[in-house]
């Protein structure tokens, strides 16, 4: 007697236990791996930039599905520390990457291996308990050829390094290739159990940590190479404006934007002030895209001399 077949409406995940857990995507700066972290989400939780090493917060995304719930953690690249900053940094990532499920390590397709990314390799391979995907990333950019040597070297480089990848898989963010099987192979990953956070919520990052990001964001388009490392911001205050409407409310946000020389202010501010409001304009819509509320930004440039080696500054700041 053959088992009865199941019905075509039957949802193919009824029997399959719910999975929930966490992933990390880690990577070389500009590895794309804010982008995927958005493409998965799919909406704008973390910071994407053209510039390396624009993700300092630990940022979580939460694709959320029938069978499963995937909570991202993104965080910042490994490097080599020069300074206080750069020490805490990486603690942070050798910390969340024994506190997660599963690793996906993002390789671009269009850039041959190199030193950075047998750095990461070799410290990958120290965190033997976690599980990890290698992702090539950005095929959007190259040929079937190209990627097919990307893959080869990518599993060579696990071999020589005694390093198990659960998956190796290609997937393009920009074109959205790929991506929805990137979750079906993480979520196998995943153990067994509840959703971890309430259907809808997208991150628990606190909402003025995600704004400060926007704004610094915004800040960084288009500055010169050393100033990244210089910007933090601080969100001082976010206060619903008194005596409006019900129907049309109005977010009054506060920032600082720091830096940590007085000869930066210029730069930040621009000749007349053009670029600091330009920052308040484009960081503005991506905020209330974010709050979905009508919001009014006042931004303050601040020098915090030298935070990058100051304890004492970088707690304030927020690390
Ligand atoms: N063509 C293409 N470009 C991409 C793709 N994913 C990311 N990029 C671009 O690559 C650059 C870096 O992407 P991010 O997502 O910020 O990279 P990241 O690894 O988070 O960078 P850090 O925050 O510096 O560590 C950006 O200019 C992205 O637009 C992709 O799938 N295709």
């Amino acid at each position: 007697m053959s088992a009865p077949s199941p019905s075509p409406d039957a949802p193919d995940t009824a029997a399959a236990p719910h999975r929930s857990g966490f992933a990390c995507f880690v990577g070389r700066p500009n590895a794309g791996k804010s982008t995927l972290t958005n493409a998965l989400v799919g909406t704008k939780v973390a910071i994407t930039s053209t510039r390396p090493q624009t993700t300092r917060h630990t940022v979580r995304g939460i694709v959320h599905r029938a069978d499963a719930q995937l909570v991202l953690v993104d965080t910042p690249g490994l490097h080599k520390p020069r300074t206080l900053l750069g020490e805490r940094l990486n603690d942070v990532v050798r910390t969340t990457w024994a506190e997660v499920d599963v690793i996906g390590f993002c390789l671009p397709a269009d850039q041959k291996l190199g030193p950075g990314d047998r750095f990461i390799a070799k410290e990958l391979a120290e965190a033997r308990k976690t599980p990890k995907v290698a992702v090539v990333t950005k095929t959007d950019l190259v040929d079937s050829e190209a990627l097919a040597r990307q893959l080869i070297a990518i599993d060579q480089l696990g071999t020589e390094l005694g390093l198990e990848w659960a998956e190796i898989i290609p997937v393009s963010a920009v074109a959205g290739d790929q991506v929805s099987l990137l979750a079906d192979l993480l979520v196998p990953l995943m153990p067994e159990g509840p959703a971890l956070y309430p259907d809808g919520d997208l991150t628990d990052e606190p909402e003025q940590v995600m704004v400060a990001e926007l704004i610094r964001e915004a800040a960084l388009e288009g500055v010169r190479d050393e100033l990244p490392h210089s910007i933090a911001v601080v969100v001082e205050e976010m206060i619903p404006r008194e005596d409006r409407p019900a129907d049309r409310p109005l977010l009054d946000i506060h920032a600082n934007i720091y830096i940590e020389r007085p000869s930066q202010k210029g730069i930040v501010i621009g000749p007349k002030g053009k670029r600091l409001k330009d920052v308040g304009t484009a960081s503005r819509t991506h905020i209330e895209a974010l709050l979905g509320t009508p919001v009014y930004l006042d931004l303050h440039v601040k020098v915090a001399k030298d935070w990058q080696r100051d304890p004492k500054q970088l707690r304030k700041l927020g690390f």
